[in-house]
């Protein structure tokens, strides 16, 4: 195991989560960053360093009087944030600044204060994609999906089963936004969206807001709470169409990230004791066991189906219910690393008993972008 060099000793979500129609997106990015901020027990002034996807960084350095130092507005989707903390810790350690603050505010549902549409990666998928009738996440990602259900026999139940064992997390959480206990045959009366994607198996539409403060380790023990240390962290671009990927059953960017996370952070798959896979459609998770190495290509629908990411299962994964069933923005990574930290601090509402070694892995767009983190309760 790695010595690490940076720590997390802030991080929170906004006060609320769910449907706030009376907070613009900039407003629940300060209402996380000061909540963050009281959580580590500093202020805007001790902030050097800036980084955030959705809002030009520097709306929010002037919001909250920062001059920061550093900055980086690295915008890859839903794994941007976990590139965020890969960066911070990086520019830390290179001495470009000393504490840096992730802020994410997405309101997904209200769209109060949300600005036009970027469309730069979808250029290329307007001209090539579209006209074959997929449009936005849901039909996108039924792609490779299909190739995938093909090839390995993946069935509709098993692909409910993600849905059923994030139920099960969620029940167990009071912030969740689904927590009634739901069965495959329930899943799978919900309507049907795209083809194999009922809306059970969809991610929610929700307003939030999370962030994180870094700094580096030797700098974190003298803080207000308990520090989470990164150990390690990769990332990784494959190509922004999802018609593109080299092997639609697997993404290259999922491997290729995981691979060089768990390297660098010198861990083995055995040490890990939570996982977080970003899930904005069901077979996300299905594909993140794979392709980071946790089981065989094939054998994730059957993993999951078993109850072996569920309560009591052995590798816990998704623990707040997960974009399925807690919350989701277009930015989840931010929900699954404050899950992640919430565990090696040991106050997660389903605390994983004894865990110590945190993996958070995230995807960005349609596979073309890939992050991961390890994280650990020890420095
Ligand atoms: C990876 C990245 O980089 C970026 C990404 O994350 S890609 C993912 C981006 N996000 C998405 O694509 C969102 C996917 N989900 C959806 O589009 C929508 O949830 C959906 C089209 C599947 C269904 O939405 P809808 O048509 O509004 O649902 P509808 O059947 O009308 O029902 C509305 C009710 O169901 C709830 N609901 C909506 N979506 C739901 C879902 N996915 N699961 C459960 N409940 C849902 C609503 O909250 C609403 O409940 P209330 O009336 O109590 O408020």
């Amino acid at each position: 195991m790695r010595k690490p060099r940076a720590a997390i000793v802030g991080a929170a979500e906004t006060t609320q989560l769910g449907v706030i129609p009376g907070m613009s997106q900039l407003q629940l990015h300060c209402d996380a960053a000061l909540n963050a901020l009281a959580d580590a027990g500093l202020t805007p002034k001790d902030i050097d360093g800036i980084a955030c996807a959705e809002e030009m960084p520097w709306l929010i350095a002037h919001q909250l009087g920062i001059t920061p130092t550093w900055v980086d507005g690295t915008d890859v989707g839903g794994c941007s944030y976990i590139m965020h903390l890969s960066h911070a810790a990086a520019a830390i350690e290179a001495g470009l600044c000393t504490t840096v603050l992730i802020t994410h505010g997405e309101s997904g549902r209200s769209q109060v204060g949300v600005g036009p549409l970027d469309m730069k990666w979808t250029d290329m998928h307007r001209q090539f994609e579209l006209p074959f009738g997929v449009w936005g996440p849901p039909s996108l990602f039924t792609i490779p999906v299909l190739r995938y259900m093909k090839t390995y026999g993946l069935t509709e139940a098993q692909l409910a089963g993600v849905a059923v064992a994030q139920r099960q997390w969620a029940a167990l959480n009071p912030r969740a936004t689904l927590r009634a206990p739901t069965t495959v045959d329930e899943i799978l009366s919900s309507r049907m969206v795209a083809y194999p994607f009922r809306k059970l198996m969809c991610c929610l539409v929700t307003d939030g807001g999370g962030a994180l403060i870094v700094t580096a380790a030797e700098r974190a023990h003298d803080r207000a709470q308990r520090p989470v240390y990164l150990l390690g962290s990769a990332e990784a671009l494959e190509m922004p169409m999802i018609s593109q990927m080299e092997d639609l059953t697997s993404s290259k960017a999922f491997r290729v990230s995981g691979h060089h996370a768990l390297a660098r952070a010198g861990v083995t798959h055995a040490d890990v004791d939570h996982l977080m896979i970003y899930d904005a459609f069901a077979h996300l998770p299905i594909y993140g066991l794979e392709d980071l190495g946790f089981v065989k290509p094939g054998e994730a629908g059957a993993f999951i189906a078993e109850g072996r990411t569920a309560p009591g299962g052995e590798l816990p994964t998704n623990t707040n219910g997960g974009g399925l069933c807690y919350m989701h923005s277009g930015r989840y990574g931010m929900y699954a690393l404050q899950e992640g930290v919430r565990q090696m601090r040991g106050t997660a509402a389903a605390q994983v008993a004894g865990a110590e070694i945190s993996v958070v892995h995230g995807v960005g767009g349609m596979f073309g972008a890939a992050a991961t983190a390890v994280l650990s309760s020890n420095g």
